[in-house]
């Protein structure tokens, strides 16, 4: 049996649950009445990146908002079914929702910083946790803008408002923020759709080094994009899981006929 693939990549099939980050069981949530994920079950690996790719409105973005309980906010709402994280149902009531925000960082589509300096946005989160002491402050400000490769940009800045930023600085500033709270699990929700082609690829690289201390969870419509950082794929159709491999294999050999035309282009 082959279990060793290049870069320790093992099927899906193989993953144990102490390689699982967020693990999704019998998972279905409706908007009202209309049925948006459907059975959905997977183990997401630690410290890898997978991607979520399917037609617009087959239910990525709103797979990974179960991951923070982002759709609590959404009225009509409702869902069953487990997304464990670290051992607990975090869809139980008893879970802390701002504890698990912070555990599941989330970075959007377009860059949203807060209107405040850089530093501030850094430490936002932070200083809501009670960190009050200036030097752990700067500390992890500091870290976070080096692990999001912004460091030497701002460093001379750092209290210039981050609207000053361009569109990639304040997507780097967003992923700061989000690292600056030790995210267990990064989701980013097409996170390069707004941007360039060469601060694509700078983002592109950066998901490649933080999965050494994250796990990325990415929404992506770009094929190529999925296919050169993501070790593992989910391909979605009308709310259903139709196919999920690791990325070589799902991008050279699809089982399904559907997959394989989705990811050619012959429909979507
Ligand atoms: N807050 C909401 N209230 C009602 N329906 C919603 C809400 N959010 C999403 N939907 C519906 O749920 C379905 C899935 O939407 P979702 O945004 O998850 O799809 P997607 O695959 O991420 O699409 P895209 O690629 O276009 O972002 C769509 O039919 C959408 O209209």
């Amino acid at each position: 049996m082959l279990t060793l693939f290049k870069n320790n990549i093992k099927p899906v099939s193989e993953l144990t649950s102490e390689q699982t980050a967020v693990e999704v069981k019998d998972l279905n949530l409706w908007f009202g009445e209309k049925h948006v994920l459907k059975d959905i079950t997977m183990r997401i690996p630690e410290n890898k990146v997978t991607a979520l790719i399917g037609q617009s409105g087959c239910g990525k973005s709103t797979l990974i908002n179960c991951f923070n309980r982002l759709n609590d906010l959404y009225d009509g709402c409702s869902y069953n079914g487990e997304v464990i994280i670290d051992g607990k149902n975090i869809n139980s009531k008893k879970v802390n929702v701002s504890r698990l925000r912070a555990k599941v960082g989330m970075v959007f589509q377009r860059p949203n910083p807060f209107p405040m300096s850089i530093y501030e946005n850094v430490c936002y989160g932070l200083k809501l946790q009670g960190v009050k002491v200036r030097r752990h402050l700067d500390d992890a400000v500091e870290k976070a803008l080096r692990q999001a490769a912004l460091w030497d940009e701002v460093k001379d800045r750092l209290f210039d408002p981050a609207m000053t930023l361009s569109g990639g600085q304040q997507q780097r500033l967003v992923i700061a923020r989000a690292l600056s709270l030790k995210p267990k699990v990064l989701l980013l929700d097409e996170p390069t759709s707004a941007l360039d082609p060469l601060t694509t690829l700078f983002i592109e690289e950066l998901m490649e080094s933080l999965k050494k201390q994250c796990t990325i969870v990415i929404v992506t419509h770009n094929m190529q994009q999925a296919a050169r950082v993501s070790d593992y794929t989910a391909f979605f159709h009308q709310g259903k899981l139709v196919e999920y491999a690791d990325s070589d294999t799902l991008f050279t050999m699809p089982e399904k006929k559907q997959t394989e035309d989705y990811i050619t282009g012959r429909y979507g």
